[in-house]
């Protein structure tokens, strides 16, 4: 997958992407990163990107023309057509449901705004879609399209292994992910529950499917009501709660 993101600071993105999964899903060429700045296409001595706002009030805007040109340059450099994507409050959000379309596209091109954001023209005539990682208000969207980027990163076939499988992360079955332990089976914090030190992979696997939907009627029952639950899952819910009905 190809994702070229349009952004004032490259190099942040670079290094968000550099490390970890992300790092590793570049070096086996599941991803390629290109970062474009807009200041490289922007006229003038002082390369302007932004300018005061129509209407005054506070902050700046960022111009089309620069914008335009860096996103025109980044088509260009791969013939594969891209959706351009706005990182924006605005946005609809970010699920790993989204995360697993954006990750089976061959391109993206991610668009991040500074300042207090870009000229509508810009966003009408270029941007596809809009996106938000969540309902807060950032500096620039560079955090969120790092966000992005790792979130279709991991999904990329051969980014993962066996050991680290999306499969079993949060959201993926669209419930939360179950409690993990390691060594040692005794610690002064406590000890490893007994199924999981049993091998019996039945009864393990049924206890983590019951913490996890145990936890998501705890934590956020509001997946629970999205999540496709069979009747087995129903009755491990029952004794999950039944536990508190004592
Ligand atoms: C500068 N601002 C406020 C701005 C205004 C308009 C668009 C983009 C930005 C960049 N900031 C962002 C971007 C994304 C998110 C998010 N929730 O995904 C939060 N903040």
């Amino acid at each position: 997958m190809r994702i070229d993101v349009i952004t004032l600071f490259p190099d942040f993105i670079a290094q968000c992407a550099a490390f970890g999964v992300t790092g590793r899903a570049g070096e086996r060429g599941l991803l390629s990163l290109h970062g474009w700045n807009p200041r490289d296409y922007a006229e003038g001595n002082y390369r302007r990107v932004d300018e005061r706002p129509f209407g005054g009030g506070p902050g700046m805007v960022m111009l089309i023309d620069p914008l335009r040109a860096a996103i025109e340059a980044a088509r260009a450099a791969d013939p594969v057509p891209a959706k351009v994507i706005y990182l924006t409050p605005q946005g609809a959000p970010l699920t790993q449901a989204k995360a697993r379309e954006l990750a089976a596209r061959e391109r993206v091109i991610l668009l991040c705004g500074r300042y207090e954001g870009i000229d509508e023209r810009l966003i009408e005539a270029e941007v596809d879609e809009e996106l938000s990682i969540g309902d807060y208000v950032l500096s620039g969207g560079e955090l969120a399209a790092a966000v992005v980027v790792d979130a279709v990163a991991r999904l990329q076939e051969g980014a993962l292994s066996d050991a680290e499988s999306a499969e079993q992360d949060s959201f993926e079955g669209g419930v939360l992910d179950c409690p993990h332990y390691t060594r040692p089976v005794e610690h002064e914090l406590g000890r490893v529950p007994d199924v999981l030190l049993s091998g019996n992979h039945a009864d393990i696997a049924r206890w983590r499917r019951k913490e996890s939907l145990g936890r998501t009627w705890q934590r956020r029952p509001d997946l629970l009501d999205e999540a496709a639950l069979t009747q087995a899952d129903h009755k491990l819910l029952d004794e999950y709660r039944a536990r508190f009905a004592e």
